[in-house]
């Protein structure tokens, strides 16, 4: 080791620092002007050379995940000079020159993706993506290829929707995952969503969608029709509904895609004239509006957790999903339940809690719920339809920063790039979105109908990878830390050195300009620390389990690694050190920084 330095005491947190000139990466990707009004975002791709791997190590204890990789749009072009591929042939390209990868490393003991390793020879660490990427699964993209061809183009996380599909469908989809994982070194993590109890229509007696025109009379009612569904009639779950409603009444349909007004009520069926035209979806949320905000009568006693949803947590459960995402949360306590819930049902995996935040009582106990939970989403589809469409960015940006605050994950999601459903290239109000969550430095972003159904999942995958590349490049590029101020959130005081520990480290990370951050961490917890401050260079994060691995793959920044390693700092470091050369993804003279759960240090050191 050049160069080690132990620190027992934190350093002070400046919320200013002032940062080092840093050598500038050269770009990777870039978009060029459009000369059609509709077209793919062209990629410049530096060169891409694969070395064969010269490991040596005997371990088999080292795995890494796809999702740094994720990162990039490292793409294939062997003069370097600029070639322009189109997003998808680009992928097709980076896809195959990665297996040849893959190939290679297959003879080695150590296992790590192909897409991550590629990435990480190439473009160096600090190119790599910290945006993770989440991709909502349904028919388009339920088989093995399409789930690898995500994998490789950077999904970190693969959602199911509860409200859609058999449990059988749900696990065969999870299993094709385990699979990729198993066989290709990623660490793909599961999270599953449930369908929640608000009102929704039924499922159009099996049609993919129905399109609602102006003016027209459709019928919503709470009969199921067992004999086929009459032309303009919706089922809803809600037995209330017809109830709740007044004449006059604002119905709408999956946050505002489709509208309709109430113009009579006949026993349980509601008579509606389409005021504003859309594309129905099977399953779709259902809000009504009155005098400019949304009623809530008996609904909103709806459990948040329904009998169905219990069954669905179960199903879960069984098949070891990394996290469960619980839909229209109204306060702490459900969290808390369902967290009892799972310590007791599964006592040796460690399922995560994502509140989705999508209500109007979400927002009023939003600190207790984040605080309860591991994770937030900000569900921007049925949060719009609750709240005022313009209050949506500020809501978002306020949870995103409360997240942070409160080291716990957060997703952003719903319409970000809602238009590649049927276009293959975004709109550039969908590109400035995607680039605002990532400014906002977002743990993750997700993709809904674009990846479950839409035409172009990959290409709307490839879009949210090479923007938030992008951004984040830019931000390094024009210096723009983000000073936030981070809370003591700790409730011991060991916790606070630990606290403290991961925002020195990261703060001495962006001050010394070092290539890597290294955290050897059991529970997760340093990893997330470090995260939380978002520092400039990538987190490479080692830890013993399979499933931890696939867990931390939801935060910002980190590359988990698997990895087998003792309670003794100097022999993990030498031992990552050497399996990390073996496979070049590091080098002699790398800056690195290293902390741990085991010995309460900070470590800075050249890779020997
Ligand atoms: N498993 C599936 N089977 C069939 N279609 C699906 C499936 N999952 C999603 N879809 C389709 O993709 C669309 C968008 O999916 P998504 O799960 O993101 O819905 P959402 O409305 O954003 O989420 P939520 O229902 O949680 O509010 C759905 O309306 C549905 O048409
Ligand atoms: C994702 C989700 O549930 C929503 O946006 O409503
Ligand atoms: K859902
Ligand atoms: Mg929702």
């Amino acid at each position: 080791m050049a160069q080690s330095l132990q620190l027992f005491t934190a350093y002070n947190r400046s919320p200013n620092h002032t940062l080092p000139k840093r050598a500038t990466y050269s770009e990777t990707k870039q978009f060029l002007p459009a000369t059609s009004s509709r077209r793919f975002p062209v990629t410049v791709f530096p060169k891409l050379t694969i070395q064969a791997s010269s490991s040596s190590s005997s371990s088999s204890d080292l795995e890494s995940s796809s999702s740094s990789s994720s990162s990039s749009p490292v793409l294939v072009n062997d003069n370097g000079t600029g070639g322009v591929l189109s997003g998808a042939t680009a992928l097709a390209t980076y896809a195959s020159a990665t297996s040849t990868a893959a190939a290679v490393t297959d003879s080695s003991s150590i296992e790590v993706d192909s897409v991550t390793e590629a990435e990480l020879k190439e473009n160096g660490f600090r190119s790599t993506r910290r945006t993770k990427l989440i991709c909502t699964i349904g028919p388009n993209t339920c088989g093995f290829d399409e789930l690898e061809a995500l994998a490789v183009g950077g999904m970190n996380v693969a959602r199911i929707n509860m409200c859609h599909g058999t449990h059988q469908w749900h696990r065969n989809v999870i299993k094709r995952v385990r699979r990729l994982n198993e066989e290709k070194g990623y660490a793909v993590a599961i999270m599953m969503d449930t369908e929640g109890s608000e009102i929704h229509m039924g499922d159009l007696g099996g049609a993919p969608s129905a399109k609602a025109e102006d003016g027209e009379i459709w019928t919503f009612s709470v009969r199921t029709y067992e004999s086929g569904q009459p032309e303009h009639t919706i089922n809803v779950n809600y037995d209330g509904f017809a109830e709740d409603v007044k004449v006059g009444d604002e119905l709408v349909v999956d946050g505002g895609m489709v509208r309709f007004e109430v113009i009579e009520k006949i026993g349980p069926d509601v008579k509606c004239k389409c005021t504003d035209p859309g594309l129905l979806l099977p399953r779709a949320n259902l809000t009504f509006w009155r005098d400019g905000s949304v009623v809530r009568e008996r609904n909103a006693m709806l459990p948040t957790i329904s009998s169905k949803d219990w069954l669905d947590i179960d199903f879960g459960i069984a098949e070891g999903v990394e996290f469960i995402a619980i839909s229209f949360v109204k306060s702490a306590d459900v969290i808390t339940h369902l967290k009892s819930y799972l310590a007791a049902r599964s006592r040796d995996s460690d399922i995560g809690v994502i509140a989705k935040i999508e209500s109007i009582d979400s927002l009023k106990n939003l600190e207790e719920i984040i605080l309860a939970s591991d994770g937030a989403m900000v569900a921007r589809g049925d949060l719009g339809a609750q709240i005022p469409l313009e209050q949506v960015p500020s809501v978002q940006q306020n949870i995103v920063q409360l997240c942070r605050q409160l080291n716990k994950p957060v997703i952003v999601a719903s319409q970000l790039l809602e238009s590649m459903i049927e276009y293959p290239t975004p709109t550039r109000a969908e590109v400035a979105d995607v680039s605002e969550a990532v400014r906002q430095r977002a743990d993750a972003l997700m993709l809904s109908g674009e990846s479950a159904m839409g035409q172009y999942p990959m290409k709307a995958l490839a879009v949210l990878r090479s923007v938030s590349v992008r951004i984040e490049k830019w931000w390094r590029d024009e210096k723009q830390y983000d000073p936030m101020e981070l809370p003591d959130i700790g409730s011991s005081h060991s916790d606070n050195i630990s606290e403290e520990i991961c925002s020195s480290a990261a703060k001495m990370a962006n001050n010394l300009g070092v290539d890597a951050l290294f955290v050897y961490t059991k529970t997760g917890h340093m990893a997330s620390l470090l995260s939380r401050c978002r520092p400039d260079c990538p987190i490479f994060a080692f830890t013993s389990t399979t499933s931890l691995r696939r867990r931390l793959n939801l935060q910002w920044g980190l590359i988990p690694f698997r990895l087998s390693f003792s309670d003794d700092m100097e022999s993990n470091l030498n031992k990552t050190f050497s399996l990390l050369k073996a496979r070049n993804l590091i080098k002699s003279g790398d800056l690195v920084i290293a902390v741990s759960d085991m010995l309460q240090s900070i470590q800075v050191m050249y890779v020997p």
